[in-house]
């Protein structure tokens, strides 16, 4: 049965970019996967510290949708591989999390996002789901190097 998710208060919240589930990457502490995601629009500018720093993961995204500043250049480019390498992080750092991503086994993986047709399924389920397919992804990856070996208990 597909696994739906969206609000970071509904069943798989802890899916959602939203969710509070730190972690270090390039050598800083980010308190969300969508801070991550929203400051590496303006890699290499005061602006994506700023955005680091903000208290909510709401603040990140309004700031980083905002474009009163250039994108990168290659945005477009590098987008998905961003997305990738914060959710990685994010499920490597959290048991808990890794646990309930990987308990989900071979079953679709969607962001019912009614309003975003690339990350999520959109409102009539056209959507890319692109978040959906990195996690189902990611999961694939953790399933290699985290799994239990049945031989002696142990995790890999
Ligand atoms: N909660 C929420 N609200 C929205 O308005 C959304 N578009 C999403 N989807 C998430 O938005 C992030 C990417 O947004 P941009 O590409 O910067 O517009 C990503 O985390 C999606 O999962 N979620």
């Amino acid at each position: 049965m597909t696994i739906y998710f969206y609000s970071t208060r509904e069943q798989y919240g802890c899916f959602s970019n939203f969710s509070s589930h730190g972690f270090e990457l390039d050598g800083l502490y980010w308190p969300t996967s969508e801070h991550y995601f929203q400051a590496q629009k303006f890699v290499g500018t005061p602006h994506a510290e700023q955005i680091r720093l903000v208290k909510t993961p709401k603040d990140a995204a309004r700031m980083g949708r905002e474009r009163t500043r250039p994108l990168r250049q290659d945005w477009e480019q590098v987008k998905d591989n961003i997305m990738r390498h914060a959710v990685v992080r994010k499920f490597q750092t959290h048991t808990d999390i890794r646990d309930i991503l990987l308990s989900t086994g071979d079953e679709e993986i969607v962001e019912n996002s009614p309003i975003d047709f690339y990350w999520g399924c959109g409102a009539d389920g056209s959507g890319k789901n692109m978040l959906g397919k990195i996690l189902m992804e990611v999961r694939d990856m953790l399933r290699y190097t985290h799994s239990t070996d049945a031989d002696n208990g142990t995790v890999k």
